[in-house]
């Protein structure tokens, strides 16, 4: 059993395309790869019925159970198999069962929120910042809800007023400073070709971590200018 030595965080705004961008930068080392989708730790709302989960602010932190996230990605990192819950949009909850999920060498975590637990962010080796503008994410939202998640049209509006927007602006877009790389459009092909290559090459155990924080951070502590590293390097 492999431990997984890269951990990558995707966030941005519903809609942004952070799926999308995980599944085609793993597209190549699918079989070493574990995606997390933060929905998956929504917590249990067994206890309200499902008017009540309806209308609770999914879009704020403590709608996640950081908790368990961090347990089990932790697990994750030490080579362990975890049961990770699996989440239903539909009726606003987790579903009853779990699936097992194996220690990878690539763990990629998604979601709105990836970026915001600091214990969760300083398990990550790369942190990545999906940026689309807000028009095209609440378009591509609303075809989304009410085609894939049984919504309708009203609803959709009410929550992103209500809860989505201010939740974005408040929570979401300030994550954007811990990100190492922002990704513009979502599906941005160079941007995307050049982290596909990245992680094939931590898959096949090669990679130069060229943007690993703690060595730039080291170099700048010596004294290496990172403004003119462009024409001195
Ligand atoms: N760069 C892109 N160009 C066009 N459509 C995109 C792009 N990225 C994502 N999409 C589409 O937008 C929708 C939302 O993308 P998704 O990756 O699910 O977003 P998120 O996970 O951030 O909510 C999907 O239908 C997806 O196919
Ligand atoms: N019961 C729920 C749970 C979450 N949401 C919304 O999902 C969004 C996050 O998923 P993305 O794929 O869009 O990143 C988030 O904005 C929540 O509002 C929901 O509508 N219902």
């Amino acid at each position: 059993m492999t431990i997984p030595s890269f951990v990558i965080g995707i966030a941005g705004g519903t809609g942004a395309g952070k799926t999308t961008v995980a599944q085609l930068v793993t597209e190549n080392v699918e079989d070493a790869v574990t995606r997390i989708p933060l929905d998956n730790y929504y917590e249990d709302l067994s206890h309200l019925d499902l008017e009540e989960r309806s209308d609770v602010n999914y879009d704020h932190p403590s709608a996640f159970e950081w908790e368990l996230l961090r347990e089990q990605l932790t697990h994750l990192l030490e080579g362990r198999t975890v049961e990770m819950p699996q989440y239903d949009f539909e009726i606003h909850n987790r579903k009853d069962e779990r699936i097992t999920v194996e220690p990878t060498d690539v763990i990629v975590l998604e979601g709105i929120l990836a970026l915001y637990d600091e214990r969760i962010n300083e398990m990550l080796d790369l942190r990545l910042y999906v940026e689309t503008d807000a028009d095209v994410r609440i378009l591509r939202r609303i075809q989304r809800d009410v085609v894939e998640r049984g919504r309708d049209l009203e609803g959709v509006m009410r929550q992103y007023l209500s809860t989505v927007k201010p939740m974005h602006e408040q929570f979401v877009e300030p994550t954007k400073k811990r990100a190492d790389l922002v990704v513009p459009e979502g599906a941005n092909s160079v941007a995307v070709n050049l982290l596909e290559e990245k992680i094939q090459a931590e898959v096949e155990g090669d990679a130069v971590r060229s943007w690993d924080r703690e060595t730039i951070e080291k170099r700048v502590s010596e004294g290496f200018d990172l403004d003119s590293a462009q024409t001195t390097e």
